[in-house]
């Protein structure tokens, strides 16, 4: 069935799987306790888990899908992984869903697999596991279309670690339940790890009930689709096209919106910028336009300058 279904619903189908073994990979770096951190810059940490976990999902994708180009956050990898790292496997439930038809015909050339191997990696040296994900994102000519969320820590109710979302524009969503955020209060989820004054500038002008720092891009859409929180906020440069494509695909196909700190969406074409200049304003079930005309002119002209 997998090898006649459209390239997309096989694309997202084996990252499914390989996200899922990519968690199981930072799980065992976490287990054996030396986290091997190298700094790759002021507050951007790499770790052995990062480095290993970016391996397996290339490598496994770059095996099925050898015309597709893949970007991931930590570089040129060495493909030569071990074969219990090479996920072959697709998913078979999500494979044999029926494909939106503007996605049908797409081509390997048409497509960007943007890859974050492990978003929240600040958190996760500190020991704030739960904001850890493994961001797999398509993009099909410019725009970011499906995504996977995978959360190697998270705790099912039988005890199991893991779970894994994902979501296709024109399909919908699967693996969480949707949950409207309190109409009656307004919070923020954003940064815990990467503030500044013109970013606190922008949180301040929503005069929220509540704001939540909590860290990585995936974890915080993940917030918005599970109503703990109303909008996500990011008033400054410093996440990448890898850190958004996944995110914005699957808050997008659940209706949300996740555009620049202006309501405009970013490109994801394979020439593109890696840096999202102009921060990034998420929302869930809110007029995302209202959202942005919040924040005052001054700190969205001056962000990303
Ligand atoms: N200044 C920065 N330098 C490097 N990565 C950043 C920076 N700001 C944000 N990021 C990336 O975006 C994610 C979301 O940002 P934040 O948690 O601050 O809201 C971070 O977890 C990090 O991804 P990663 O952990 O994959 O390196
Ligand atoms: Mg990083
Ligand atoms: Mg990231
Ligand atoms: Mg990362």
């Amino acid at each position: 069935m997998s090898a006649t279904s459209p390239l997309v619903m096989r694309v997202l189908a084996l990252s499914l799987n390989t996200a899922k073994r990519a968690g199981g990979i930072i799980r065992d770096v976490l287990n054996k306790g030396d986290l091997g951190i190298v700094d790759k810059g002021v507050n951007d940490p790499q770790t052995e888990a990062d480095r290993s976990a970016q391996r397996c999902i290339i490598a496994s994708l770059n095996r099925q899908f050898p015309s597709i180009k893949i970007i991931g956050e930590e570089g040129g990898s060495d493909l030569n992984v071990c074969d219990d790292w090479l996920v072959k496997e697709f998913d078979e439930t999500l494979v044999q869903q029926s494909c939106p038809i503007a996605w049908r015909d797409a081509q390997p050339e048409d497509f960007v697999i943007w890859v974050d191997p492990l978003d929240g990696t600040a958190e996760f040296t500190k020991g704030f596991v739960e904001h850890v994900t493994v961001l797999i994102g398509i993009a099909i000519k410019n725009t970011a279309v499906g995504g996977i969320i995978h959360q190697p820590f998270y705790k099912q109710a039988n005890g199991e670690l893991g779970r894994t979302i994902w979501g296709l524009k024109g399909l919908g969503t699967g693996g969480f339940t949707s949950k409207a955020a309190p109409a009656e209060e307004f919070i923020i989820t954003t940064t815990r790890s990467h503030s500044n004054a013109l970013h606190q500038q922008a949180v301040d002008a929503f005069n929220a009930t509540n704001v939540i720092k909590v860290g990585g891009a995936g974890y915080k859409v993940l917030q918005l689709l599970e109503g703990k929180a109303h909008a996500y906020v990011f008033a400054t440069p410093g996440c990448k096209k890898w850190d958004t494509c996944a995110p914005e695909a699957v808050l997008e196909a659940e209706g949300g919106s996740l555009t620049n700190i202006n309501g405009e969406h970013y490109e994801y074409h394979a020439a593109v910028e890696h840096v999202n200049r102009r921060g990034v304003l998420a929302s869930m079930n809110q007029k995302h336009e209202q959202l942005v005309d919040k924040i005052p002119l001054a700190v969205r002209e001056a962000v990303g300058k």
